[in-house]
């Protein structure tokens, strides 16, 4: 990968490479764009088959996060980590603390919280070097893990979805499929089971499958079959380039609406199911609902407040099929124009000139 070239191609700030040989840190911090605010974007941990796998990751990830928190109405830009290592057996205390110092180092221009493959408890490491992190516990006055929350946004996007694709925005005795049942998606078949809808599901670890069987009376397909099933609704929420040559033949279902972040594996693919005539509720829009809530800390956290704000997924939601409706293009494209018109509108008028920082005329003072 030309690195300067891609940063060039999608306009992003900076790339941060932290490395600690200590505790086997090495991390990657993409910033897209601050024009909004200050970069904020979790940490993700997985094990990749490359450097350039983990910086694509981050970079990709960083873009998302920066029309995420502009579609949802935050004052934020966008950014995100990734950690190389598996976070089953690589984590250590030192690792938290030294990745803490590096996001530090940067004054703010990047703030962290969890994503795939970190904790709570990992945010209160990094806490110990740093106040730039949220999502820590809430001993601390905080949100805590956003997950449940992110859930909850995730269930009201996808009533906002059904009333797209059925005419009612009611999910009860509708048939669910979703992919990968981990922290996000308990919480959402937990909305769904209570909302009287049937769910069909799969995971890579058995034990997740078997709590929402328990939990939910879901049914269990292997991970392969889950794209062909008999649904109405295809919710992903494992991880990304999902929806792909591959997997859109399989598909039955009149709607997708999931959590995972960047589910489109191209966005030719989000052309073809717009043509196909499924509705697509788009990733960053839907799954807004934790940056929501952990963004919230940054006023001094208030659990109404960030409610409320994530109820609005739903609108949001509804806002996007109508643009998609009024300028003929596929709802991820409605999407993007208008998290992008929210950029372009506050650039302006955030240009004017203000005294502050290390201008010349402080000096004259
Ligand atoms: N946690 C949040 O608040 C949040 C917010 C926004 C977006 N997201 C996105 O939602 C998705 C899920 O996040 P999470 O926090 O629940 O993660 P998680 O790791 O708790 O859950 C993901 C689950 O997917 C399973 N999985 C992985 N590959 C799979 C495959 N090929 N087939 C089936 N299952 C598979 C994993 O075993 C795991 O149980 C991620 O894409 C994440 O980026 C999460
Ligand atoms: C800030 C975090 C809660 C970010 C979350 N992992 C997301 O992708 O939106």
């Amino acid at each position: 990968m030309e690195l300067f070239k891609y940063m060039e191609k999608y306009d992003y700030e900076q790339l941060v490479f932290c490395q600690d040989q200590q505790s086997g840190l090495k991390a990657i911090i993409a910033i897209h764009d601050t024009t909004l605010g200050p970069a904020l974007g979790g940490t993700r941990m997985w094990t990749y088959a490359s450097e350039e796998a983990a910086i694509e990751d981050a970079l990709r990830l960083a873009k998302g996060m920066t029309y995420k928190n502009a579609a949802a109405g935050l004052n934020l830009g966008g950014g995100k980590t990734v950690i190389i290592g598996d976070p089953r057996k690589d984590k250590n205390e030192e690792m938290f603390r030294a990745f803490g110092r590096y996001v530090q180092s940067l004054s703010g221009r990047y703030i962290t919280a969890e994503d795939v493959g970190t904790t709570v408890s990992d945010m209160d490491l990094i806490h110990e070097e740093t106040d730039y992190v949220t999502g820590i516990s809430p001993a601390f006055g905080s949100s805590g893990n956003p997950s449940p929350v992110t859930a909850y946004g995730c269930y009201v996007g996808m009533k906002a979805a059904a009333k797209e694709a059925f005419g009612s925005d009611s999910l009860e005795g509708r048939t669910i499929a979703v992919q990968g049942v981990g922290n996000v998606a308990y919480n959402l078949c937990r909305h769904l089971h209570e909302e009287g809808a049937s769910l069909i599901v799969t995971d890579i670890n058995k034990e997740a499958v078997r709590r929402a069987v328990d939990d939910f009376g879901a049914k269990a397909v292997e991970p392969n079959e889950i794209y062909g099933v008999e649904a109405d609704i295809f919710a992903p929420c494992a991880l990304g380039a999902v929806i792909n040559d591959e997997t859109i033949p399989q598909l039955k279902v009149k709607a997708i609406a999931g959590s995972a972040n960047n589910q489109l594996k191209e966005t030719r693919h989000g052309d073809t199911i717009h043509e196909m005539g499924i509705v697509y509720a788009p990733d960053y829009v839907i799954n807004a609902g934790g940056v929501i809530n952990v963004a919230d800390e940054l006023y001094g956290y208030n659990r109404e407040r960030a409610m409320k704000k994530v109820d609005q997924i739903y609108h949001t939601i509804e806002k996007i099929f109508a643009i998609s409706k009024r300028d003929q293009v596929p709802s991820y494209v409605a999407a993007d124009r208008l998290a992008e018109e929210r950029i372009e509108k506050m650039r302006r008028s955030r240009s004017q000139f203000l005294l502050d920082g290390k201008h010349i005329l402080n000096r004259r003072r």
